[in-house]
Parts: structure tokens; sequence; C-alpha cells
């Protein structure tokens, strides 16, 4: 694998981005489309190894996919037909590395029938899976493994019922029980106890697509406000056909290339309202010194100051826009504190760690805390070019990449591994700066 010479901006950047599907919100609506009443259309659907893993999966139990011929982002599934018409016998889930397919599959599969094996990447096995193989088995489910691989044993319902659950690691233990619980027997009614649930907003989106497609989630907020209950009835879930919202996630990476080169980033379609997390880049960029505007139809305008502030942010909410900050951070002028984020230790790799090493490779200064990272800016003169390492973490790479366009000569290592998420996303990159992909 050659490492991919990142292009450098020699002048503020100046472009318009057309962003793909949002993953969060593609593999919500498949994994709803699949346990649906009728079927569901998905248009602007995420094509992506992400979501497709999610797709394979989904075929793998038994659900229909029908891309249209000319676009395949517009897919109709059929949803898996009842256990009674459901072939027996092993069957295979790849995660790969990941998080939804690992999360939110097993509970579909549980409500399966015959043996289905799941494994994933190396570093997969790695990653916090425990507390919703065990909330599945006091469920009713029948296991094999708190990691993976693990198996799933099924013979075609799921009791449900009440499940107390820490989900402080990985809010996708909530969404991954929560999405299939109108399917259980008896429902289920999830209790959170534990340090608080990381990443809330993709919880909101769970029930806000739940309840699109006709499931309420009644929720139940503890002492400080934040919701620790969710409880969902058994009964139908409808058929949508979903719209899917852009990335804002990727959204991030390219509104970063504007702020960290003092040039203009624009995007369509901004929505208005969104559950993704993503959508506070925006804010946030503007704390640290630039100026967004959306227009009537939702283009959105970000443009970069001349020198980015530092920032102190509590990212709980919004952990995977982290590497992104962070790497604007450590061009930033003053020290920036990330703070709430221990959590991403379990993501696709462990991105304090990862972070911090990379920006002292370049001669920058960051340092982990237990909750986050401390990163003391210095100009991009300051910093020399290595090898940014992207450890198989889609935004790892994403971010060394801002970094690159103001620190001439800086090559990506696996700029591939963006396919997680954003196929296009090494030709989209070098587009910013008119370059074609060296
Ligand atoms: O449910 C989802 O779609 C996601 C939830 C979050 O996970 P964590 O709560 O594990 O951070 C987020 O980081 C991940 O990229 C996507
Ligand atoms: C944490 C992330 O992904 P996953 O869905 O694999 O958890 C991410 O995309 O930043």
């Amino acid at each position: 694998m050659t490492a991919w010479a990142a292009p450098t901006a020699d002048l503020p950047i100046s472009a318009t981005v057309e962003l793909p599907g949002s993953k969060s919100i593609t593999n919500r609506a498949l994994i709803l489309a699949a346990l649906a009443d009728g079927p569901s259309r998905l248009t602007g659907t995420l094509r992506s190894r992400d979501t497709d893993l999610m797709l394979d999966g989904l075929a793998a139990l038994g659900a229909g996919l029908a891309f249209a011929d000319d676009d395949p982002t517009d897919v109709t599934v059929t949803p898996i037909p009842p256990a009674a018409d459901t072939p027996a016998g092993t069957r295979t889930v790849d995660c790969g590395l990941a998080g939804t397919v690992m999360r939110f599959l097993p509970a579909v599969a549980a409500l399966s029938t015959g043996d289905i094996e799941f494994d994933g990447d190396e570093q997969a096995r790695h990653r916090p899976l425990g507390t919703v193989l065990d909330a599945l088995r006091t469920l009713g489910a029948d296991i094999d493994g708190d990691r993976l691989p693990f198996t799933v044993h099924a013979d075609g319902t799921l009791p449900g019922g009440p499940v107390t659950i820490d989900a402080s690691a990985s809010s996708q233990f909530v969404s991954g029980l929560l999405l299939s619980a109108a399917r259980f027997t008896h429902g289920a009614q999830i209790v959170h106890e534990g340090p608080p649930v990381p990443s809330m907003p993709h919880v909101e989106m769970t029930v806000e697509m739940m309840a699109a497609a006709g499931v309420a989630v009644v929720t139940e907020a503890g002492p400080d406000g934040t919701v620790t209950r969710w409880s969902v009835a058994p009964g139908p879930i409808r058929a949508v056909d979903w719209e899917i919202e852009p990335d804002l996630s990727n959204a991030a990476a390219f509104l970063a290339a504007a702020a960290i080169t003092g040039g203009s980033v624009s995007t369509p379609r901004w929505p208005a309202q969104t559950t993704q997390p993503g959508a506070q880049i925006v804010p946030i960029l503007e704390r640290m010194g630039a100026v967004a505007t959306r227009s009537d139809d939702g283009l959105l305008t970000v443009t970069g100051p001349q020198r980015l502030t530092a920032v102190d942010l509590d990212l709980h909410a919004v952990g995977e826009l982290t590497p992104t900050i962070a790497a604007l951070c450590a061009v930033a002028e003053g020290t920036s504190t990330l703070r709430g984020i221990a959590h991403l230790r379990g993501h696709e790799t462990d991105r304090l760690a990862a972070l911090s090493t990379e920006i002292n490779r370049l001669g920058g200064h960051a340092t982990e805390t237990p909750d986050g990272l401390v990163i003391v800016g210095t100009a991009p003169e300051n910093l020399r070019p290595d090898t940014w390492l992207s450890y198989a973490d889609h935004r790892m790479a994403t971010a060394g990449c801002a970094l690159a366009l103001v620190v001439p000569g800086m090559p990506i290592d696996d700029v591939e591994t963006t396919a997680k998420t954003m196929p296009d996303f090494p030709a989209q990159w070098a587009a910013l700066v008119g370059a074609g992909t060296r």
C-alpha cells in the first residue's frame, strides 16, 4: 500500500462539494426496511464499505434487495420473510469494522432462524460489543461469545422484555436494541445505568426514524434531564420510502478544508433540521473563527479565518467529529481542550492515542487526558511533513488530509480506508484544490 501524496492548498480553497448519503441514516433505514411490513425504497443511500456490509448482512438474513438500473443509491428492500419461510442453516455476517453492523444486526439475526456466524476485521474484534450481546441474552437470545467472532442461534422469535445495560461505551448499544424492539414478542424496556451515554443525537436519530416507521419509543429522563429509559411496545414496523440526508460527519472534513486554508467550501442540501451530530461542526467552526451561512435552499457555505482560534469543547455528544477538530486545533492559535470523549478509545482505533501520536510526529503538541486531548496549536509552517498513519480509521485519514493542505509534502498512509464511509473521498478531496489524484 503506497502512501497517498495528499494535495496541498497553495491558495485558499474555493469549492462546492456534493456529499453522499449519511452512513448512520442509511444503516438505520436498511434495518427498519428489512423488518418492515412491506417493501421500502431508499434513495440517496450511501454506498460504502459500512453500508454495503449492512446490505450484505441483511441479504444473508433473507431481505430482498433490488437496485435501480441506473442508480446504485436507489434500492428497494423487501423485508426478511417470516421465520417459517426463512431457510434454516448456517449463515455468515461480515461486520468489517462497522460499529453499526456489529451492534445493529445481532438483534435482527436473533429474530431470524438457524445459526448466524458474525465476524469482522481483526481490529473490530477489539471494539466493545459484549453489552449488546448480554442484553440480547437477557431478552431471550441464544448467543455464543462476547465479542467478534460470535454466533447467534435463532428460532424465529425473541421474547424481549425489560433489560438494564451500561451504554456508556457506545450509544449504538441502545440503538441496536431499539431498532428491532417492536418485533420482540414483548417489545423492550431498556434502562441505562452507568456514566452518561455518548453520542445521544444518534439515539435521537434512532427514535425519530422509528417514529417515522410508526413505532413509538416512550422515553424517560434521569435527574439530570438526559434520557436513560426507552420503552417500545410490540407491533409492526411500517414500510417507509426513505430519502437519505447527506452525510454531515463526512461534510466536516470538507468544511474543515475551508477553515484550515482560510478558503470557502459550500455544500448543497444541508438540512434545516437534523439529528445528525455532524451538523455541530458548523457552530464549532464558527467558534474557531470561521463564518457560516445557509441559504434558503440549503446551500451551506463555510469560510475560514486567517488563523483558527483554539477551543475548549465537550465533544461527548458528537465524538465522531473529534479527528477533524483535533487536526484544526493542531494549527490553531492557542491551547485547545477536547473533553468528554474517553469512549473514542473503542472507535475504529483508539482515536485519542492515534491523534496524539500523529500530531506529535509532525512536531505538534498533543497530550492525551483520561477523557480527551489537550492540543497546543502551532503555525503550520512549524510542522514538519511526515507520513500520517491512518490506523485503518477513515476519520484519521481525513484528519491527516486536512493538515496536509497546509503542511506541504505530508503523505497519508492508507487513504483507501476512507471507503468505510466515502469511497470517493480521495477524488473529491483532490478536486478541492483542482488537483488530480497524484
Ligand atoms: O449510531 C450511529 O450511527 C453512530 C453512533 C456513534 O457511536 P458511539 O456512540 O459508539 O460513539 C458514532 O460515533 C458512530 O460513528 C455512528
Ligand atoms: C465511530 C464511527 O463508526 P462506527 O459506526 O464504526 O462506530 C465513525 O464513523 O466515526
